[in-house]
């Protein structure tokens, strides 16, 4: 079947995007795989896919897959594209988006300044929610990797995230402990590795290796996830700048039981078709 698609990134965490309102058609694990492949397919971090909602008082269902094949719970940088793809389709009207997703009900509203807000929910800190074998909930907590010892933060944003910190990103040992910890047996789901630079109390610097693809441009459920453990551990004020290598993200978070407001961009790249 011939499938049209948009080409779409979050500050360079790209996506190809799908409308199966539209087209009629059950993407498969390795449908993902083709798409996402930079060398046979189009290339990309995560297939978006844009379907009717399940659930009553809600515009769109969201489904996320990572380019290896896995569905996830959410994408941050994934709901401003999305928010951005349903509006210029024609598929809403509507300035306030409701949708559901796997990890939850997300609200996305598209800005006039073509910025979109995604209020991502609460994050979850109960290890067994994250998940994340503990005792029990922690700011940080020790981690044994590859033999060395690291204090990190665990927090889920529908997706699971662990947050270490270190002096500077940019010699950041991402490629060595990034696959490591990304199937570490602490987290049964694997789980999304952020390494996180302290600048100011409202300004970190991050990179994350992504669960089922590896390091990103950038990562907005990982942003979201820095801030919130930077917060917890009393290092961060509740609202942050984070600078990622693709571009920064604005995330406000002010405190227990209060959803993560993310901030950003959504681009358009181009248009297509692919036979699947
Ligand atoms: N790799 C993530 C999904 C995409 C998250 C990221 N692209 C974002 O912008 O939040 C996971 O396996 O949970």
């Amino acid at each position: 079947m011939q499938l049209r698609f948009t080409k779409m990134h979050g500050l360079g965490n790209d996506f190809v995007v799908i409308d199966l309102i539209t087209q009629r058609f059950k993407l498969k694990p390795h449908h993902i795989r083709k798409i996402a492949d930079r060398h046979f397919g189009i290339g990309c971090d995560q297939v978006l896919a844009v379907e009717i909602p399940t659930q009553p008082d809600v515009d769109f269902r969201y489904r996320i897959y990572n380019a290896e094949g896995s569905e996830v719970e959410q994408c941050g940088n994934g709901a401003r594209c999305f928010a951005r793809f349903v509006r210029d389709k024609r598929l809403t009207g509507k300035q306030q988006i409701k949708v559901e997703t796997l990890g939850g009900i997300i609200q996305l509203e598209v800005a006039n300044n073509r910025e979109v807000r995604v209020d991502m929910g609460e994050p979850q800190l109960d290890p067994k929610r994250i998940p994340f074998t503990a005792d029990q909930q922690a700011a940080d907590y020790a981690l044994d990797v590859a033999g060395e010892q690291w204090q990190v933060g665990a927090v889920s944003m529908g997706n699971p995230h662990v947050v270490l910190t270190v002096d500077n990103v940019d010699s950041a040992p991402v490629e060595r402990l990034g696959p490591i910890i990304e199937s570490h047996p602490r987290f049964p789901q694997r789980v999304n590795v952020g390494f996180m630079q302290v600048v100011d109390r409202d300004h970190v610097r991050l990179r994350v290796f992504e669960r089922g693809v590896g390091e990103t441009l950038a990562c907005g459920t990982g942003a979201c996830a820095a801030a919130v453990s930077g917060v917890v551990q009393g290092r961060l004020d509740d609202t942050v700048t984070v600078d990622l290598p693709g571009g920064s993200l604005r995330i406000h978070w002010p405190g227990a039981g209060q959803p993560v407001i993310m901030t950003g961009p959504a681009t358009t790249v181009f248009e297509g078709q692919i036979q699947l």
